[in-house]
């Protein structure tokens, strides 16, 4: 499975967990999070990155001179949209990039992907009214069962406890966590990512 671990704040916790069977890894531009990294600490982290590590940069709602100010300095592979971003916000970057969808029972990802099509995948994670991401929460996997033709990356609440029965449900691409392997708000505990790795590959 493929596993992409978001919020990283600390350039030795980066390495350390990209030393790991990881494909990607998420920085939070976004300031409202206990994860967000300012543009000086990106660069460290995304220095140390052994190779083959896909580099996301993560944004909410943010407006596109940040996000170019973002893209010049710091060297990313593809930009994740976690906010209400429009279909063709997300599309001027000439990036690949992610839309994150925030799931209920009213969201109706078919007519999404269409919107979205020049997406390299939908993220899927929870709808919480007040937060926009890295929540901790899930939503029901069953409504993530879903035939589109983007790959799926599924998020929201997953943890080693839980990650093997999402991916049995959902059959994702991928999946994204964050609080699930952290010790802390942003610093990421090595032995859980180690467990959700092996859970999610088995
Ligand atoms: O991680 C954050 O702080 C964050 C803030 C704002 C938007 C998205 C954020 N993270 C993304 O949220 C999901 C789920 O996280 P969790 O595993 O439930 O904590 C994941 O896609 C993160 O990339």
């Amino acid at each position: 499975m493929r596993i992409k671990i978001c919020g990283f704040t600390s350039v030795d916790n980066a390495n350390q967990a990209a030393m790991l069977d990881i494909d990607a890894i998420g920085l939070v531009f976004y300031d409202k999070s206990p994860r967000y990294v300012n543009v000086g600490t990106a660069i460290d982290i995304v220095n140390v990155l052994p190779p083959f590590v896909n580099r996301v940069g993560l944004f909410v709602n943010s407006d596109s001179n940040f996000i170019d100010k973002v893209l010049c300095k710091v060297p990313l592979d593809t930009l994740q949209f976690h906010g209400d971003e429009p279909a063709h916000e997300c599309a001027q970057y000439t990036m690949p990039f992610i839309k994150a969808l925030h799931m209920n029972v009213q969201t109706n990802i078919k007519k999404m992907a269409d919107e979205y099509h020049q997406a390299s995948g939908l993220l899927l994670d929870v709808f919480n009214k007040d937060i926009y991401g890295g929540t901790g929460e899930n939503f029901d996997w069953r409504l993530a069962r879903v035939d589109i033709n983007l790959p799926i990356i599924l998020a929201g609440g997953l943890n080693s406890n839980t990650v093997d029965n999402a991916i049995n449900q959902v059959h994702p691409y991928a999946v994204d966590v964050s609080s699930g392997v952290e010790s802390e708000k942003g610093i990421k505990d090595i032995n859980k990512i180690k467990q959700f790795i092996q859970k999610a590959n088995l």
